[in-house]
């Protein structure tokens, strides 16, 4: 990689953007791309994991669960991956969900979450407790989300396709945190995916700053007084970083940058950018002309907003091992909620021509993240829709052989509150927002559906469960080569010695836990010797 495939529109900017450090930045595109992994600490502890890993791994040093790995370790291609023990993520997409700083027990919206690399990373420091609600606009990449959160045994989310316009009427005031991975032009991730460089267009920054000027006004709605919204993004361009956050403040006065410290080799954001911006000086000329009273103290708010964006962190590829990205940590001091349409002076004389123009951009750069999300294994669809509807359309169902099965196989397990859809059983967070006429993908960890009278638990129950928590299990070794016709959907001849049930009066007989190494990874059906094989056609191993 030289850089040659960059557009020269692209070069010309970053040049003038960067003046001295553009040869360096430049020469970032010699080296290769780095490759990341993120333990899944909801399965495993990071200890155990090195402990057992053959992989080769060096930390990440802005992620403790995060780890480089060599490309020809092919994570992807490993039963560990299958088990969920962690995810693939690239080293500088790891920063965004440090810096939300989650605890346990909180109200956390990932509002651009598809494919849910920083929700999985999410709901790892909630460690089960609190709520994920995790939201994607686009119904096929909610589907690799949804894959996602079910593979990392995620309990306790919420999965969305709706549109954050409808959403803040739902949930105003409702999160104590919430992150924007802002739909961008992607200019950091040109190293990684040169197709992403072919495709990107000059217009792109412009398009993309109108859809994350929305998202940003709309997740402000959603933010708890108190609350911390992090907004990122993967691209270099000033117009939507610095600038959609120094507008975002301008416009929202009781909202702060909580400064990130530069460690890492984490740059500060660039408040000339923000002199510079063409936008700010039309809005300027427009103060200019029709409002004198306020012109003085806009020009100070703005001055000040400026000044602000030096606590935003810019991961640049010259100085950090990782692709380009953008960080801004944002806490709302306000008493109360916002109000949703609450705009201010600079945003609202520019939103309706831009949020015509952003209907236009995404798909081009949609298709190129579709090839990209092309190499992940489909998800079969399942039913959701909105509470509402489900409510309408709800026959009456015989919960009896779902009681059943859960009393014997996982006795142990507290469902605080269920959720029907159909014939499908939820177990969903407490204390949901009313999402009436939401268009909700999984009200809460799938459980499994009736039908005919029998129970057939989900594949998400099995990888949300841990091996000790399943009353009768069969327990497979890495290194036996049942392992990985296990994962390949093979009916296996596991003798009885090999199941483990929880009680003398429990038969070996029916469904069990199928676990490699202690990691559950599905489930299967055990009678006479013979384990036949429960894995899904989608999740098997190729
Ligand atoms: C940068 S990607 C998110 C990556 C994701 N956070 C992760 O870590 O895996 C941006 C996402 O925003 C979604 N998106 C675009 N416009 C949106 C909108 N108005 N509301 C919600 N999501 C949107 C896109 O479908 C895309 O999946």
């Amino acid at each position: 990689m030289t850089g040659s495939h960059l557009p020269k529109a692209f070069t010309d900017k970053l040049e003038r953007l960067l003046g001295d450090e553009y040869e360096a930045f430049l020469a970032s595109y010699h080296h290769s791309r780095l490759y990341g992994l993120r333990i899944n600490t909801l399965k495993c502890s990071v200890d155990s994991f090195l402990a057992m890993s053959s992989m080769e791994l060096e930390p990440i040093a802005w992620a403790p669960t995060g780890f480089y790995y060599r490309e020809e370790a092919r994570p992807g291609k490993h039963p560990y991956y299958h088990a969920g023990l962690y995810y693939i993520q690239e080293p500088s997409a790891m920063a965004p969900a440090e810096l939300l700083d989650v605890r346990p027990g909180e109200r956390v919206l990932d509002l651009c979450a598809a494919p849910g690399g920083k929700s999985t990373q999410i709901a790892a420091k909630l460690q089960g407790q609190g709520l994920l609600v995790t939201n994607d606009i686009h119904s096929d990449r909610v589907k690799a989300l949804v894959k996602n959160i079910e593979l990392c045994g995620v309990r306790n989310a919420v999965v969305l396709n709706e549109q954050p316009e409808k959403l803040q009427h739902a949930c105003r005031g409702y999160f104590d945190k919430i992150l924007i991975d802002a739909p961008c032009s992607g200019e950091g991730m040109f190293r990684k995916e040169e197709d992403m460089a072919k495709a990107w267009q000059p217009d792109w920054v412009v398009r993309y700053a109108g859809m994350q000027r929305e998202l940003l006004r709309q997740a402000a709605v959603m933010l708890k007084p108190g609350g911390r919204i992090v907004y990122s993004t993967c691209t270099f361009s000033p117009e939507e970083n610095e600038e959609m956050i120094a507008e975002f403040l301008t416009d929202h006065p009781q909202f702060h940058v909580l400064p990130v410290a530069m460690r890492y080799g984490f740059r500060p954001g660039r408040p000339d950018w923000v002199e510079g911006s063409e936008r700010l000086q039309e809005n300027e000329a427009k103060h200019g002309e029709s409002l004198d009273a306020d012109a003085a103290s806009w020009h100070q708010a703005v001055r000040e907003a400026a000044e602000e964006v030096k606590g935003t962190a810019r991961l640049w590829p010259h100085h950090v091992p990782g692709e380009g990205h953008y960080v801004a940590v944002l806490v709302y001091s306000g008493s109360d909620p916002v109000q949703a349409g609450e705009a201010g002076a600079v945003g609202s004389a520019m939103q309706a021509d831009e949020a015509a123009l952003s209907v236009k951009a995404e798909p081009e750069r949609e298709r190129e993240l579709e090839k990209i999300n092309r190499k992940q294994p489909k998800l079969k669809k399942q039913r959701g829709g909105s509470s509402k509807q489900a409510a309408e359309k709800q026959p009456t169902l015989d919960l009896q052989p779902f009681y059943d099965f859960m009393r014997e196989m996982v006795p142990e397990l507290h469902i605080p509150h269920l959720t029907l859809h159909g014939e499908h059983i939820y177990a969903s967070p407490e204390g949901l927002p009313d999402f009436s006429g939401i268009r909700v993908i999984r009200p809460g960890w799938y459980l499994g559906s009736v039908r005919k009278q029998r129970f057939e638990p989900s594949h998400a129950l099995a990888m949300g469960l841990k091996l000790e928590e399943a009353a009768r299990s069969v327990s497979l070794s890495l290194a036996e080569p049942a392992a990985l016709r296990y994962l390949k959907g093979e009916t296996l001849e596991v003798p009885v010695e090999q199941v483990r049930c929880a009680s003398e009066d429990m038969k070996p007989k029916g469904y069990g836990l199928v676990a490699i190494d202690g990691f559950p990874v599905g489930w299967g059906k055990w009678m006479d010797g013979i384990l036949k094989n429960e894995y899904p056609a989608g999740w098997r191993w190729t």
